[in-house]
């Protein structure tokens, strides 16, 4: 069977990771989470106060940073879920925290870090074989992708899911602040002047607000099929 190169995009929390990753899983490619590297990115600056008291990235800080800063993933094998590691240390915890999501857009829209990440991703994908999610993977990344989905749902159901999912994990949470912090992301993330989110031309709509988890795996195989027996 042909391999290939499928980009998942869209909205912040809609379930392109969920879909990814369920899809990666059942036809044996590999997931690579795009959104999670710019988030060790962030805990990186964080971790090496590279904001100021105002919550400015020092951008030149930065910059001479990025040599230093290695993203690698492993799978977990006890839980067969992928963990993101930062200069050699497990981070999957801590880049989903709410401080780190806050702070992630404004480092994901600089160039350099843009460009160094997608260099990286690029590689990733040469052999394809590759589900990736993010907001630039068929515009940027992978732009001959041979499946492209862009996936959106409400600002409100895309919150309560969020909301759900850390109440479930026994997390503090407040529905209003990650309703807040899923709009100001799609927000900086839509005007940004390097690759914004934006659907490729070629990439399949998805609205899964009405979906089921099952609903939407079904509906992506069906797609993945359609693509590789074609
Ligand atoms: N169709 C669906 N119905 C209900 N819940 C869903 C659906 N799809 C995903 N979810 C849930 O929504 C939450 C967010 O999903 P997920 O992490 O996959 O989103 P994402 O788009 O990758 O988010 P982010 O952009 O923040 O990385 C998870 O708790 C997931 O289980
Ligand atoms: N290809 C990508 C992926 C992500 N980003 C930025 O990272 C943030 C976090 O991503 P999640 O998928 O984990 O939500 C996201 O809000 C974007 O700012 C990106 O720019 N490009």
């Amino acid at each position: 069977m042909k391999k290939i190169v499928i980009a998942i995009d869209g909205f912040s929390s809609c379930g392109k990771s969920t879909m990814a990753k369920d899809l990666a899983k059942e036809i044996g490619y590999i997931y690579i989470d795009s959104g999670a590297m710019y988030r060790a990115v962030t805990l990186y600056c964080i971790e090496h106060d590279l904001f100021d008291p105002d919550g400015n990235i020092r951008t030149e800080a930065l910059r001479q940073h990025m040599d230093e800063i290695h993203i690698t993933f492993r799978i977990d094998t006890a839980t067969q879920r992928l963990h993101t590691f930062l200069n050699g240390k497990d981070v999957e915890e801590q880049i989903r925290t709410l401080e780190v999501s806050s702070k992630v857009s404004p480092v994901s829209a600089l160039d350099f870090v843009r460009h160094a990440l997608v260099r990286q991703q690029q590689d990733m994908g040469k052999d394809k074989g590759i589900v990736m999610d993010g907001r630039d993977i068929g515009t940027a990344v992978f732009p001959d992708a041979e499946l492209k989905i862009f996936v959106t749902a409400s600002p409100q159901i895309r919150a309560k899911r969020r909301y759900d999912e850390l109440c479930a994990k026994g997390q503090k949470a407040s529905f209003e602040d990650i309703l807040h912090n899923v709009e100001e992301r799609d927000r900086i993330d839509q005007t940004r002047t390097v690759s914004p989110l934006r659907k490729a031309e070629d990439a399949i709509l998805l609205d899964n607000s009405n979906l089921t988890l099952s609903e939407q795996k079904d509906w992506l195989l069906d797609q993945f099929k359609r693509v590789v027996y074609e």
